[in-house]
């Protein structure tokens, strides 16, 4: 589904460059649940952020679902943010002026999907979500977990095939953080969704079935 070959990402500094991913090659296959770990500037949210489209690697070629990223025009792109991939930051990143509900219910206007199927597909995710609750609520009105339940929420209301999170629970209480990773682990277990995590920890890791280490931008 995911083809890394030789990637690096490099910022110019003063007149030279700083190397953060160095010759990355990596492979994920379609119902993995793979865990990025490794220290802290190590370059986890910048391989992750390309893998999700978000960063354009400095060199080497990324296929997503056996097509060449590079080549792909912005409609395309936009279209794979729309509809394939999902991603949830740890910072949440609600639209704060939004109800729980529209928040949800935002990427579905991006695709143009007739009301009445907007409405069902919003209500069922609130429901499996148990937030039915707090739709009516600003994201400032929830608590850090059911702010994070949104964000994977709005993530998987389209149906992604794939969904990218960078340490979606860095800011969760631990029992919070379960119920966020037994929610990962039943998606992709369930209904086949590919997912890519940045962990910094071994008990999340160990939800997933397999862990990528990268140290000083390398994969090991
Ligand atoms: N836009 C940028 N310009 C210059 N340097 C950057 C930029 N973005 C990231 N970096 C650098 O790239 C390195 C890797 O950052 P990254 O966020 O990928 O690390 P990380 O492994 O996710 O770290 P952490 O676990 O602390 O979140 C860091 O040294 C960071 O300063």
């Amino acid at each position: 589904m995911i083809q890394l070959r030789n990637i690096t990402k490099h910022y110019p500094v003063g007149f030279g460059k700083q190397e953060i991913l160095k010759d990355v090659n990596l492979h994920i296959h379609e119902g993995e649940f793979v865990s990025i770990m490794g220290p802290s500037g190590s370059g986890k949210s910048t391989l992750l952020h390309i893998l999700g489209l978000l960063e354009e690697p400095s060199e080497g070629d990324y296929y997503f679902q056996g097509e060449l990223v590079q080549k792909m025009n912005d409609k395309k792109r936009t279209q794979l943010h729309r509809g394939a991939i999902g991603f949830v930051f740890q910072a949440y990143h609600l639209i704060d002026e939004l109800t729980v509900y529209e928040n949800i219910e935002t990427p579905l206007l991006y695709k143009n999907m007739p009301g009445s199927e907007r409405k069902s597909r919003v209500a069922d995710i609130l429901d499996r979500f148990n937030i039915v609750a707090k739709k009516d609520l600003f994201p400032n009105q929830l608590s850090g977990g059911q702010q994070q339940l949104v964000g994977i929420a709005r993530a998987i209301v389209a149906e992604p095939a794939v969904i990218f999170a960078d340490e979606p629970t860095g800011n969760l209480h631990s029992d919070q953080a379960k119920s966020i990773m037994e929610l990962f682990a039943e998606l992709n277990r369930n209904e086949r969704i590919t997912i890519v995590q940045v962990t910094h920890s071994d008990v999340n890791a160990a939800y997933g079935n397999r862990i990528i280490q990268i140290k000083d931008g390398k994969v090991q």
